[in-house]
């Protein structure tokens, strides 16, 4: 593709996604697929320059005032992130110097939000709670993810697959807080590969894995994640359960679970029960009240942990959405909780970073006979404040996550 083209088809892309009408990624895959002599090279071009777009754009956007033309190609001129000589290619006269004025501005003497690329709502109680550690937090989460495993415990031991990695020249070290995951240097298109075809190994981040660890799922118990969504967290479970007891997937929403279904298949595993529930006080749930061992409630949430991956999700995201999302938390949890039988274990999780989805939520949960445990005892004491385990990007090097744990009396 000629690189104007080329130029004019992110600038396509990015004024669908700057819509926010959808998730970026549903928008991005939605366009190659309606675009299909794209290469793998341009299509890499388009997705990555969309997101560094979507990561700075508070910068892009003040930058962008000076220039002339449409704003998406001045923001795509800004962040474009294929190779350099397309755009120097795409690009000529009064534009190319404007450019290049702006590639020289000083990013350190710009004012912190222009830096930090975080709207207000979102930066201040973070600001709040992390002090002058908010800056390294605020960095991190203009980083793209590393792209983590966790090796199916059922089908194979960690050590194993890292050294058959190694052995094809893939760049692979263990992860250092769970015991099954394995982190990659690179972003290798892994979906061919026959350990991944055979469900030896799955696509998940560090922080969601640790969540298996709190729950300690034992053999033969009755487990219930609560929304399974796709079932990354299910899959983590159900091999820490040795294919043995019962562990139910609820979710609402039957697209997820059907996402779920290969996933299973794949794991060789067969004790989870995918069952799309009406909503969290749905009859089926009822009818297994006081009977658990385990409920994970992987409660939804604004996904601001997630921002390394889901740069969208910051302006996509408001300060009512997350009210509206505490409420249904707190309504979830309870509902969830009424499943534990006595010396049962209770876990609330999110993938925020705000105390509002977390603390808020766990602080407020006053089920009788409810007691919290200290997640230190479950997971290295260095991811726990306050007795919960707190992920963050720029510490831990994972997504941000949260969880709480109980034990029914
Ligand atoms: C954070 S996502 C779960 C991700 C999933 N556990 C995983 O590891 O892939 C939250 C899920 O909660 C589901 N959900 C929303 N409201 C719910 C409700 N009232 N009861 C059960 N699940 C619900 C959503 O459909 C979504 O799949």
């Amino acid at each position: 593709m000629h690189p104007k083209a080329l130029i004019d088809a992110a600038c396509e892309l990015l004024h669908v996604v700057l819509r926010f009408e959808q998730p970026a990624d549903a928008v991005v895959s939605a366009y190659f697929r309606a675009n299909r002599s794209l290469g793998s090279r341009e299509r890499a071009a388009l997705a990555e320059t969309t997101y560094a777009v979507l990561r700075r754009r508070l910068l892009w956007q003040n930058l962008a005032q000076s220039g002339r033309g449409p704003m998406e190609r001045r923001l795509v001129l800004l962040g474009w992130a294929g190779e350099p000589r397309l755009r120097d290619a795409a690009v000529e006269g009064p534009e190319r110097d404007w450019l290049a004025a702006a590639s020289h501005i000083d990013r350190a003497s710009l004012q912190p939000k222009l830096r930090h690329n975080l709207p207000d709502w979102i930066a201040e109680p973070l600001q709040k709670r992390l002090g002058p550690e908010f800056d390294a937090l605020a960095d991190s989460l203009l980083e793209s993810a590393p792209l983590d495993l966790r090796v199916n415990s059922l089908q194979a031991k960690r050590d194993a697959v890292l050294a058959e990695l190694q052995a094809q020249g893939v760049e692979a070290k263990a992860t250092p807080y769970s015991p099954w995951g394995i982190r990659l240097a690179g972003k290798p298109a892994l979906n061919q590969w026959p350990l991944f075809k055979n469900g030896v190994i799955e696509v998940q981040d560090e922080g969601s894995q640790l969540l298996a660890l709190l729950l300690d799922a034992k053999r033969g118990e009755m487990v219930a994640d609560f929304c399974a969504g796709a079932g990354g967290k299910t899959l983590a479970l159900g091999a820490a359960m040795r294919n043995t007891g019962r562990l139910y997937a609820f979710d609402v929403a039957g697209h997820r679970l059907e996402a779920l279904r290969p996933r299973l298949a794949r794991s060789g595993l067969s004790n989870v029960y995918p069952i799309q529930i009406a909503h969290e006080r749905d009859e089926r749930i009822k009818r297994l009240s006081g009977k658990l061992d385990r409920v994970l409630v992987d409660a939804p949430c604004s996904g601001l942990g997630t921002l390394r991956r889901n740069p969208d999700m910051k302006w996509r995201q408001s300060p009512a959405a997350v009210a509206e999302l505490v409420q249904r938390q707190q309504a979830i949890l309870a509902s969830a909780a009424r499943l534990l039988k006595p010396g049962g274990r209770l876990v609330y999780a999110t993938c925020s970073l705000l105390d509002a989805e977390n603390e808020g939520v766990a602080d407020a949960f006053g089920a009788p006979g409810f007691v919290r445990m200290d997640a230190a005892e479950l997971v290295d004491s260095v991811l726990v404040e306050n007795g919960c385990l707190r992920l963050w990007p720029h510490r831990h090097g994972t997504d941000g996550f949260f969880a709480a744990v109980w034990t029914k009396s």
